[in-house]
């Protein structure tokens, strides 16, 4: 009876534990089904969301030859990994795959000569030349270990630069996260920024025409980012350093390590660069499309009379504005190193739209649009003659396509040489 019993208990206990690891075993299978249709699921919603320029002036969603191309090593095959290593990466914060490649850490490290060609140095961390062994040249931006907005920077950008692809935007082309580091690393700008050339002594003076072509390119970026992209993108952060120049001194607008997809109605730190900053955002803390508008009208007045506006450059603009409302009367603010080259009907008619940007009433500032169409308009005037000029000048209004501007107009007088190459680059990202 005793020996019974004791059997019983035993047998008992046996099914108990059987029953046990069953259930643990249902429960942990049951969950790997979930995460994967979860995975599934999320994978089709990004496809989804990632932007296909349907409703912007300037459309490119063609990825860049180097997005591409051989040196775009992706370093492990995420999507092959096990869920449970996956799992791993995720807890350890990596970056979720946002379609851009991922660059092995030994490759940036021997392409920039262990870290040592360093090109620039940013809130962020420096910024390396890296020839990479295809003789591809990139730039690596590495952020700052110890930052914890350096961290939150690379989140973003990675997110939000994967799927923003232009030809006048400093488009990211990889990451790497390995060994505590997180870099980004962009197609190279070899003319430097456009602050270098306004203030540098090294660099030749921007000519008129260049200047005009320069903030068309800066015009057509923000644009894609403020009517192309989906969802908007504020850049937040527009200044003359932030604008690189390539090869053929076309101009890219770069550093989103301050934009943000548009938020509507929230309220956030005072962020940008003392001198462009919207005094509307300054006093209501909303930085909206119009904050961008404003930077950008800064940046023209820049343009045109190469002084920065962190030494007072917008007072100067005021005092000249005084007696004209803003429509004429530029000439006296214009960059003495043009030594009085420049077309005096141009020079007003760029200053007056910059005038705009900057109005107080936000309402009365131009979209990104407007100022592109008025932009294309004034190159169209330059290259057709006052005769079809008249003929526009009529409406302020009309829609002139960029991209039947680039046939209907050449390149400045600074970059005919390179009318070819634009042509080609015109597909380019
Ligand atoms: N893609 C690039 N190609 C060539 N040079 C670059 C590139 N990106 C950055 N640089 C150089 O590195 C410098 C630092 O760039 P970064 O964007 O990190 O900082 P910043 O815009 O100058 O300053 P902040 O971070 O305060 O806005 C730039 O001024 C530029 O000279």
């Amino acid at each position: 009876m005793r020996e019974g019993s004791i059997g019983l208990i035993i047998g008992v206990s046996i099914g108990v534990v059987i029953g046990l690891v069953l259930a643990i075993f249902a429960f942990i299978c049951q969950r790997y089904h979930r995460k994967r249709s979860h995975i599934g699921n999320s994978s089709s919603r990004r496809a989804a969301t990632i932007p296909i320029r349907t409703n912007g002036a300037d459309s490119c969603t063609i990825l860049s030859d180097s997005t591409l191309g051989p040196e775009s090593p992706i370093k492990s095959g995420r999507h092959s990994m096990p869920f449970w290593l996956d799992g791993l990466r995720k807890s350890a914060n990596m970056v979720p795959a946002s379609g851009l490649p991922e660059y092995a850490y030994k490759d940036l490290q021997k392409a920039t000569h262990n870290f040592t060609t360093v090109i620039g140095q940013g809130a962020f961390g420096p910024v390396y030349k890296a020839q990479m062994s295809t003789g591809e040249t990139v730039a690596v931006k590495v952020l700052a270990t110890n930052s914890k907005q350096g961290e939150k920077e690379f989140h973003t950008e990675v997110l939000l630069l994967g799927r923003l692809h232009h030809r006048n935007l400093v488009n990211l082309i990889g990451y790497c996260a390995e060994k505590g580091q997180h870099m980004l690393v962009y197609v190279y700008m070899s003319k430097g920024s456009l602050a270098s050339h306004l203030y540098s002594d090294v660099n030749e003076a921007l000519c008129w025409n260049l200047r005009v072509q320069i903030a068309l390119d800066v015009a057509r970026g923000l644009e894609y980012l403020h009517d192309g992209a989906v969802p908007p993108v504020i850049h937040r952060d527009i200044k003359s350093s932030n604008i690189l120049l390539d090869q053929s001194m076309h101009a890219r607008v770069a550093d989103f390590g301050l934009s943000r997809e548009e938020m509507v109605d929230k309220h956030v730190a005072i962020r940008g660069t003392f001198g462009y900053l919207d005094p509307e955002y300054i006093s209501s803390g909303t930085f909206t499309k119009k904050s961008d508008v404003y930077s950008f009208g800064v940046l023209l007045f820049e343009i045109i009379a190469g002084r920065n506006p962190q030494q007072g450059l917008m007072e100067y603009v005021e005092l000249a504005a005084m007696n004209s409302e803003g429509n004429v009367g530029w000439e006296e603010i214009v960059d003495s190193h043009l030594q009085g080259n420049f077309d005096v009907k141009e020079l007003n008619e760029v200053a007056a739209l910059a005038y705009k940007c900057i109005n107080r009433d936000l309402s009365k500032r131009p979209s990104m649009r407007n100022i592109l169409q008025v932009l294309t308009r004034i190159l169209i005037s330059r290259h057709h003659g006052n005769h079809y000029k008249n003929s526009l000048s009529a409406t302020d209004e009309v829609f002139i396509d960029p991209d039947q501007l680039e046939t209907m107009i050449s390149v400045t007088d600074h970059r005919k040489e390179e009318s070819i190459d634009s042509v080609a680059e015109m597909h380019d990202v």
